[in-house]
């Protein structure tokens, strides 16, 4: 059994903390909180943000960064995108040893247009970096926990560093596979939380299932149709991480991009919507950076186009679907390639 570290205790770092320590390895939960700590030591319970849930009695928490880093060379990074650099930066006061970083964000930086691992690599210098695995997939934290089947996808460049994250993980409910695509992975698992925002939004006008499935499929073409130009696996869009994620956030309750855009659609502001959220609702900042690197990379992305100008420049929801509909006419395939 080993050591393994998981830095943020939300929603997705307390349930990956938990099947690790169902695993029988000693896991060791960081949270910026120190009363969170308190309450998971004392009473196993995460309140806020998994409440129906009984913690075991091996995971242990602490709000100590350096004691929780110094307990394991494998370390879990679950905070949200844009916490990343700030807890690595932290990090870096102290680091001395090299660490297998496992992140499981899903989020692009607007502006810099990196991905995590790419954020990853330039916060943290690279005599730290053992390797960098990506855990991404349809896997939402409150069934994980209900030990509902889930499957999820470990990538990294280095696939041994990849099957040593899908052995620490893998279990009965957990089924864990490998790839070495981290760029398809990693956008897939960022891009499907723009569609879901979408989706909300449709499901809050009320437009039904045609519409749904149109926004599922055709935002997976133009995820598909960003990704493979910035260097992704076109099949690895139709996987778990792309095609997989997109169905499960653009349909669950549980997503919380998607009941976002859902409030979005029945007449919320933005700002009203995140305060009512309490929870990371990464598709926001993701559709400004998806937005960019459509732009960047002259890539036509109407759904995310679309989307941005309803977040940031203040168009009406309904009119924004309008306009999506009496687009000039396309043919199906060929928009793919
Ligand atoms: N919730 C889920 O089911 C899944 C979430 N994810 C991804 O995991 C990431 C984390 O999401 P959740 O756990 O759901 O978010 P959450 O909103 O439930 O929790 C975020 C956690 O990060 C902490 N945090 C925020 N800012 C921080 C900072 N500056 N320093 C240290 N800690 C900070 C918060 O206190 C909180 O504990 C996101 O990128 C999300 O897309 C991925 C798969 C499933
Ligand atoms: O990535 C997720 C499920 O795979 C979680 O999605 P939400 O952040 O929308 O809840």
């Amino acid at each position: 059994m080993e050591n393994v570290t998981v830095l943020g205790a939300g929603s997705w770092g307390t349930a990956l903390a938990i099947v690790l320590a169902e695993n029988g390895h000693h896991t060791l939960l960081w949270t910026h909180r120190e009363e969170q700590a308190v309450e998971i030591n004392e009473h196993h319970t995460n309140q806020k943000y998994l409440p129906e849930t009984n913690l075991p009695n091996n995971l242990v928490a602490t709000s100590h960064l350096e004691k929780a880093i110094d307990h394991s060379d494998v370390v879990v990074v679950a905070v949200p995108t844009k916490a990343i650099r700030e807890v690595c930066e932290k990090m870096m006061t102290f680091l001395n040893k090299k660490v297998l970083f496992v992140h499981v964000s899903k989020g692009i930086e607007p502006n810099s247009l990196m991905r995590i691992s790419e954020m990853l690599q330039e916060s943290l210098s690279a005599d730290v970096i053992e390797e960098i695995v990506v855990l991404s997939g349809p896997s939402h934290a409150e069934e994980v926990v209900l030990h509902h089947p889930t499957t999820i996808t470990a990538a990294s460049k280095n696939l041994s560093a990849a099957e040593k994250v899908q052995d620490l993980f893998m279990n009965q409910y957990f089924r864990v596979y490998t790839t070495d695509d981290v760029v398809g992975v990693e956008l897939g698992g960022a891009l499907k939380n723009v569609i879901a925002l979408a989706a909300g939004i449709s499901d809050g006008l009320n437009y039904g299932d045609n519409a749904k499935a149109a926004l599922i499929t055709r935002g997976l073409a133009e995820i598909t149709r960003l990704g493979v130009k910035m260097g992704g696996n076109p099949f690895t869009f139709s996987g778990l991480t792309g095609m997989g994620d997109l169905i499960v956030t653009c349909t669950s309750v549980h997503s919380r991009n998607w009941r976002a855009g859902n409030m979005l659609g029945k007449g919320m502001k933005l700002e009203q919507v995140l305060d009512q959220m309490g929870m990371v609702v990464e598709g926001v900042r993701t559709t400004k950076a998806a937005y960019q690197l459509s732009q960047e990379y002259k890539v036509p992305m109407p759904i995310t186009t679309a989307l941005y100008d309803v977040l940031f420049n203040d168009k009406e929801p309904k009119i924004a679907v309008d306009e999506l509909m009496i687009r000039t006419k396309k043919r199906e395939i060929n928009d793919l390639q």
